[in-house]
């Protein structure tokens, strides 16, 4: 169903209007106060600002502001489901109860909302924890669950607040994978941190900073352009994006990154990403002799004291050096230097 929403919270500043289409996923990307909750919560109708307009489906949810109807759809009649970093599911009943509340609370007979239930915990991967408490299960578990219980009750929209944040960064890849598949053709939010969320989960996504939509657009596209390096750099991360060609990701510039896979190999021409930390870059006056796999050749376009180093932009990459190898490599804007990062520091995923 495709979501239509502006607003204008005018105590917090936040003033936003977006689209999600029918079947889409939109990641909703910003540093802290920047008002992604506050445009999930009206969404979700616990948080009914100023001015309002919130429409899924045709309903209308929520309508307030000079001229408006005063439309306030209650929170749990809006046929959405909200998922956030805990799992908070009710610790007296089984997984499979949890999962079967959201069926049983609209009508369904037990027998069958406890099949649904099943089919659910199956398809994220934890069918065989069915009868488990929460109190017996791992982070990345319970969470699985509290997706089979928001999918259990066929929202029209689904609405995902970091949803991986607080889990062990083992799980991730997998739990990625798993939303990945369920979130196909759902129309849905995410409020993430990491690029790598928008471009695994997310068609499209918006970056919010300070209250206003500041860049949206395909995934790829908005996390590939220097200017977005932006939300890689919210997870402190240097982002290349690009094709999987003879073991490397492959940028638009032909530029060939090796790294570690994580999770299923990416297929020969499928896009795909590589990622490393800033501090895994060394920066070198000229080409090194026996040199690494990952060697860029770049002009230095910024630098950047941060608290106790040095960060050296290069267009749409950075290293982090120290201040003491800055001034001996005489750093400086407009530099030709050369950045090199160890295959063993880079993450590549499928995309
Ligand atoms: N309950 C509140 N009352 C008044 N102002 C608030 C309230 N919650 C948040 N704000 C303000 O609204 C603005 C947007 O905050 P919001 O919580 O929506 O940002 P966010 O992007 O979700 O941040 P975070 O990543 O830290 O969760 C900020 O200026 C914040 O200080």
């Amino acid at each position: 169903m495709t979501l239509e929403l502006s607003l204008h919270a005018t105590e917090r500043d936040v003033e936003v209007a977006l689209e999600v289409a029918d079947g889409e996923t939109l990641a909703l990307l910003g540093p802290n106060g920047s008002g992604k909750s506050t445009a999930l919560g009206v969404v979700a109708g616990t948080l009914v600002p100023e001015r309002a307009r919130v429409v899924l489906g045709g309903r209308v949810l929520t309508d307030v502001g000079s001229g408006a109807r005063g439309t306030r759809v209650a929170p749990h009649a809006r046929r959405t489901a909200l998922l956030g970093q805990d799992a908070l599911l009710f610790p007296h009943l089984s997984a499979l109860d949890n999962v079967a509340f959201g069926p049983r609370s609209t009508g369904a007979r037990r027998a069958s909302a406890r099949r649904t239930a099943q089919r659910w915990l199956d398809e994220v991967g934890v069918g065989e924890l069915a009868e488990r408490r929460p109190a017996q299960l791992s982070g990345g578990q319970a969470q699985r669950v509290a997706v089979a219980r928001a999918l259990a009750a066929e929202p029209d929209l689904l609405l995902l607040d970091e949803p991986m944040a607080a889990l062990d960064v083992a799980v991730l890849p997998e739990l990625r994978r798993t939303l990945r598949r369920v979130l196909a053709e759902r129309t849905t939010i995410v409020v993430t941190h990491d690029p790598l969320d928008a471009l695994m989960l997310a068609d499209r996504v918006v970056v919010l900073e300070r209250g206003r939509v500041v860049e949206q657009g395909v995934s790829q596209e908005v996390l590939s352009r220097p200017r977005s390096a932006f939300a890689a750099r919210l997870a402190g991360l240097d982002l290349v994006v690009g094709t999987w060609r003879d073991g490397a990701v492959v940028d638009a510039d032909g530029r060939a990154v090796h790294g570690r896979v994580v999770g299923e190999p990416p297929a020969e021409g499928a896009a795909a990403v590589a990622t490393f930390r800033p501090g895994a870059v060394a920066v070198y006056r000229e080409a090194v002799a026996g040199s690494p796999r990952n060697a860029f050749d770049v002009v230095v376009t910024e630098i950047e004291p941060t608290a106790d180093l040095i960060r050296v932009h290069a267009g749409a990459l950075h290293a982090d050096v120290t201040v003491q190898a800055a001034a001996e490599l005489g750093l400086e804007p407009g530099l030709r230097v050369v950045l090199v990062v160890k295959a063993t520091e880079v993450a590549v995923y499928a995309r």
